[in-house]
């Protein structure tokens, strides 16, 4: 019987499909794919195994083998059958600039909904639908809205000073330091000043996790749990995101604290978002306009609109869920990103004595009275605050790796390879950051380089530095994020200056920390490894 002949080779015809299978995908991919002309590593052109592999097994390593990536291959480099990574800086501002038609690449971005289990503003595909939504969130971070609230920030940047204080000093002399040697743990704690300035600005209501024990530490840990399953989703979308929405919020807090703390602070917000829009109902004037009034409820007139410019109009009240995900998006995003930046400079500053010293001295000669005179606009001004906070930017970007585009339909070139619509197209702040002819030694932290050059040279560092992106898709949150940058290292380096106050003594680095422990790895948001020590800071005696 043909049949009983059929099955009985059945494994072997299956096996010989799936070789076929196998061997023409690869042959097409990597010889007839419209990217077959685009250099790169074999491996990585047939298959997107090599990013799982630095990615997922390596934990967010991509980053670290791109810039070696473009030095061996050039500018233009296929990392996927359908991954392109760009490193020319003229290639940003083609993909990034206002009226962009390079949209966000949905592969990349639409997986972080479903793990976050609401949908945000940065995972927004389409740019038409990202304008409006923009529209309405960009006001409450203008500078001038920020400016309205440094006195807040610096409110909570004098917290953080007692903080230390009471670890640092004796409790009854506040100037002597302490008999026994104490560790300040700067890690959870400037990222929880971060929590705290983000929450109170944003919903007025503040986390204050700065009281807690552990700085917050599971809400922190959150976040970062949540970006680990990245790299298994975007490498096994159509296994691992089913399997996940399938799974009730119930099972998942039961089964993993990092997600019932994150689903927790989702309810938290949730909560502040309903009574929000039953004050609205009720007629009830806040005493702070918060982010959940300004989006629900415009602060705009129809005819004001009418005379606002593009790219602000269209602002309108939005559904309570869409206001849920800005706001848990803007907590998000603004508290690990600002937080490492912030220890990131304060480490180096601790470890680089000259800068220690000019730096505390060139805040107590512009503040003599003390840190309750700083004004924003103060400390911009001051020459190695922003150059150390630039180098900091730097050197720890909050989103350092590749963040994909995808080309138009009309197709794009780049550097003499021309790539059709639908190709990703990627950049990442790491390698741009790290490009020794923009910044000679780009490994050392320098904020010299920010001040002695002359401004041809700052120009063409500049057109590297691409921390907060550009354009329209650019972080909303960027005026903020300096704000605190600017408020918190200042009031730390006045207080705790290199010079310190008789019985005093100065900051260091808790002893054997070193830089490689603040190295960073990619998970879409820069982490440390899992088992990296946590930057730790002493008094010395
Ligand atoms: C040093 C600190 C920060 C860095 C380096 C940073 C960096 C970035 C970057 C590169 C993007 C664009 C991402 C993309 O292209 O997909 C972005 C978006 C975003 N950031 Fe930030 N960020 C920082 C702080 C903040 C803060 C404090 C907030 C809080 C308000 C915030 C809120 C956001 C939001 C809501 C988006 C999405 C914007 C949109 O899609 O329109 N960020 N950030």
């Amino acid at each position: 019987m043909i049949s009983d002949v059929l099955v009985g080779h059945l494994p072997f015809l299956i096996s010989a499909l799936v070789l076929f299978w196998v061997l023409s995908t690869i042959i097409y991919r990597r010889y007839f794919h419209p990217l077959s002309k685009v250099p790169g590593p074999f491996l990585w052109s047939i298959s997107t195994l090599p990013i799982f592999y630095h990615q997922g097994l390596r934990e967010g390593q991509l980053m670290h083998v791109l810039p070696g990536l473009h030095a061996k291959y050039g500018p233009v480099v296929r990392i996927s059958p359908n991954e392109v990574h760009l490193s020319d800086p003229e290639a940003y501002d083609k993909i990034h600039n206002v009226g962009t038609k390079f949209y966000k690449d949905p592969s990349f971005y639409s997986p972080l909904d479903g793990v976050l289990r609401t949908p945000i503003i940065l995972t927004i595909i389409s740019n038409d639908q990202h304008r409006v939504r923009r529209g309405a969130i960009t006001p409450f971070f203008s500078r001038r809205s920020v400016l309205e609230l440094e006195g807040m920030v610096l409110d909570k940047a004098k917290k953080l000073i007692r903080l230390m204080e009471d670890v640092f000093l004796s409790t009854n002399n506040q100037t002597e330091p302490k008999k026994e040697a104490a560790v300040f743990d700067m890690h959870h704690a400037i990222r929880a000043f971060s929590v705290d300035v983000i929450t109170e600005y944003a919903y007025a209501r503040c986390w204050n996790q700065m009281d807690a024990k552990d700085y917050g530490k599971d809400y922190q840990d959150a976040i970062r749990s949540i970006q680990g399953f990245m790299p298994y989703l975007l490498s096994f979308p159509a296994i691992v995101l089913p399997i996940f929405g399938l799974l009730p919020d119930g099972l998942l807090k039961a089964a993993s604290p990092p997600f019932r703390r994150w689903i927790e602070s989702v309810e938290v917000v949730n909560a502040a978002v309903i009574e929000v829009r039953n004050q609205i109902a009720q007629g009830i004037k806040p005493a702070r306009r918060t982010i959940f009034h300004d989006l629900m409820e415009p602060p705009v007139s129809v005819e004001d609109e009418k005379m606002m410019p593009e790219g602000m109009k269209h602002r309108q009240s939005l559904s309570d869920e869409t206001v849920l995900g800005d706001a848990v998006n803007v907590t998000g995003a603004g508290a690990e990103t600002t937080g490492s930046t912030t220890a990131r400079a304060i480490f180096e500053v601790l470890s680089n004595p000259g800068i220690y010293q000019r730096l505390s001295q060139e805040l107590r000669d512009e503040f003599p009275d003390g840190i309750d005179s700083m004004t924003l606009p103060a400390l911009e001004k001051l020459p190695l605050l922003t150059g150390v906070i630039k180098e900091a930017l730097r050197l720890n970007p909050g989103l350092p790796g590749h963040l994909p585009r995808v080309v138009p339909p009309s197709g794009a070139t780049f550097n003499g390879y021309t790539l059709p619509g639908g190709t990703s197209v990627s950049m990442s702040a790491w390698v741009q950051h790290h490009n020794p002819e923009a910044f000679p030694n780009p490994t050392v932290f320098d904020p010299y380089r920010w001040i002695n050059n002359d401004v041809d040279k700052l120009r063409f560092q500049d057109k590297h530095m691409i921390h907060f992106g550009r354009g329209t898709r650019n972080c909303v949150g960027q005026n903020l994020a300096m704000c605190e940058l600017y408020v918190s290292l200042a009031a730390i380096f006045h207080r705790f200056g290199y010079d310190a106050a008789p019985g005093e003594g100065r900051l260091e680095a808790e002893p054997g920390f070193v830089r490689e422990d603040l190295r960073i790895v990619e998970l879409i948001l820069g982490y440390h490894p899992v088992n990296a020590r946590k930057f730790g800071i002493i008094m010395r005696r």
